[in-house]
């Protein structure tokens, strides 16, 4: 079996008084694409956040190749080699396309150059001097996941990559991943396009009220997929 690079056990958090993760039990394997399903405000996107540590009020474990993260600072989690794309992509509105990929710095050897991003990304090359501001959805997304792949990062993590993108640039983005499985990346992804998830993760969670309460191997989605779509109302 791979080795594990992502292991969190009874992982608690929140927001204010508000307890939102009670008790989230995940493992991501080397190389491995787990997809994580579940109802608007299971708790999907706290335990990203609870990852990559923005969320500060979280107890548990969360050990990144074999390292424990609660407990230390955000800074020191990037360094450590994980690549996050958040929902809201983050792109820098003020700042060209190049300058939004140069911005972050390498944090590991192997991460692409950017003559490999714009031969992954045709078109950020060909808007490489537009400004943030001028992309549509699908051209920040690529950008925003360009921008981590730069960085070094082995392990990604990505909030709803394919949300509210054309059917063609979902089609390029699971290309992307796949280029990117192929590499060798472990990525851990929320995602609520069954045919994109089922396309590019080799395994699936279910989580429900702040906790894991399901998980299969992408093989057996077809079966499940009835009962899912019901269950999730996608
Ligand atoms: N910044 C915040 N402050 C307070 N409560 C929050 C905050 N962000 C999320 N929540 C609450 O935490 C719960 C879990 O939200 P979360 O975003 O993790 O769910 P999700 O499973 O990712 O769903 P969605 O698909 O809607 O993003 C929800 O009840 C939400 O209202």
């Amino acid at each position: 079996m791979s080795k594990i690079v992502l292991k969190v056990e009874g992982l608690h958090g929140g927001y204010g008084d508000s307890e939102v993760l009670h008790g989230v039990d995940l493992e991501v394997r080397r190389g491995e694409t787990l997809s994580m399903l579940g109802l608007n405000g299971a708790g999907k996107t706290t335990t990203l956040r609870a990852i990559t540590g923005l969320l500060k009020r979280r107890t548990g474990s969360i050990r990144l190749n074999g390292a424990e993260l609660i407990g230390k600072p955000i800074h020191s989690i990037a360094r450590q080699g994980i690549g996050y794309v958040p929902e809201e992509r983050g792109i820098f509105a003020a700042l060209t396309v190049e300058e939004n990929l140069l911005l972050p710095p390498a944090i590991a050897v192997g991460g692409l150059d950017i003559k490999e991003i714009y031969q992954l990304f045709p078109n950020l090359k060909d808007r490489s001097r537009s400004a943030g501001t001028k992309l549509s959805g699908g051209e920040q997304q690529m950008l925003a996941i360009a921008r981590v792949l730069r960085t070094g990062a082995q392990f990604l993590i990505l909030d709803e990559p394919t949300e509210g993108l054309a059917p063609v640039i979902i089609d390029r983005i699971g290309d992307v991943l796949t280029y990117l499985k192929e590499r060798g990346m472990t990525i851990l992804l929320v995602e609520q396009n069954f045919s994109f998830a089922q396309r590019v993760a080799d395994r699936f969670v279910v989580m429900d009220h702040g906790v894991i309460a399901d998980t299969f191997l992408s093989s057996e989605l077809g079966d499940r997929k009835a009962a899912l779509q019901a269950q999730l109302g996608v």
